[in-house]
């Protein structure tokens, strides 16, 4: 089996990942499972926002395009980088156990976001916490940082910001969880819809892969998912609106908060709901309808 990835160190870290997994549930040898490193353009593209370069879909048409010409038999991705609309033929056969979803604040004038000075320069180019750092410490200046880490933390230390917001499970699998000075509780600033999940893409009806898949699927994570990409795709999110959403399973309920917010993190809406996890897909859906119809259309001009 040829495991298509991205060449970031995350990227191949999640790569291995799921080759382990595949490895333990089947019994086979390394040998079994090639590993494909693609280049795509959201790793190519370091002099500007994502949002403004083409947003979601950046980190993955490459490795697709791979898997329609039959150089890869799967894909895998960052859950948080996944279009919510996928390309024809294609689809999510399998999601690993999350890891943790929150975000982690590497702080360098103060381990925190509430302790950091006044005015303090923060570095992110996330949408969402840009609107969620503005809800918290109008005061602070958040500037655009993008990169990967090393490059983030680099910036740290050269003075360009005083602290900066990365996934904790990212830093987590590169294994450079000791540079968090705090984690993000989840209710203040929730994470992005799929942040800390790793999704696998096949081709539809390619029944020898998505078999051997079958055996590494989490169910509890793909009901998760579900729930949080319905929420998205009722949005219509994109790269440009700041969005979040978590879903937490608990045996067969699910329990989900859904939040949008205007980049400046004045204003915002917010849904929560329960129900069985069995309909994590339409929870979600009903979610994004609330608040889309609580928003209003005039929430979403000017800025989106
Ligand atoms: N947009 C890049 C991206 N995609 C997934 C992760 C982290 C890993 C994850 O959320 O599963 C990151 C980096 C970050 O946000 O810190």
């Amino acid at each position: 089996m040829r495991i298509g990835t991205r060449g970031s160190l995350l990227a191949l870290a999640q790569a291995h990942e799921t080759r382990a997994r595949l490895m333990a549930a089947h019994g086979l040898p390394e040998e079994a499972f090639e590993i494909v490193t693609i280049s795509t353009s959201g790793d190519r593209i370091q002099d500007r926002p994502l949002s403004l370069a083409g947003g979601k879909g950046l980190f993955t048409k490459e490795l697709e395009e791979a898997m329609y010409a039959d150089e890869i038999d799967i894909a895998v991705h960052s859950s948080k980088d996944m279009p919510t609309q996928l390309p024809d033929g294609l689809e999510l056969s399998a999601f690993l156990p999350r890891e943790d979803p929150r975000d982690a604040f590497i702080g360098r004038a103060a381990p925190s976001i509430m302790e950091l000075p006044q005015g303090a320069v923060v570095g992110s180019s996330s949408l969402r916490r840009q609107a969620l750092i503005r809800r918290m410490r109008p005061d602070l200046d958040v500037v655009m940082f993008r990169g990967n880490v090393q490059t983030r933390l680099r910036k740290l230390d050269e003075g360009v910001a005083e602290g900066t917001i990365l996934a904790n499970a990212g830093l987590r699998r590169i294994g450079l969880e000791e540079v968090i000075t705090d984690l993000m509780a989840l209710d203040a600033f929730p994470p992005a819809p799929g942040q800390g999940a790793i999704c696998i893409e096949s081709r539809i009806g390619d029944t020898a892969v998505t078999n051997m898949l079958q055996a590494i699927d989490h169910k509890p994570t793909g009901q998760a998912l579900a729930c949080e990409r319905a929420f998205l795709a009722a949005l219509d999110g994109s790269c440009r609106t700041p969005i979040a959403g978590y879903a937490e399973i608990d045996g067969d309920r699910l329990s989900f908060a859904g939040l949008i917010l205007t980049p400046d993190g004045t204003l915002w809406h917010e849904a929560k709901a329960d129900g069985r996890a069995a309909d994590a897909a339409e929870i979600g859906r009903n979610a994004g309808d609330e608040v889309r119809a609580r928003a209003g259309t005039t929430f979403f001009e000017g800025w989106s």
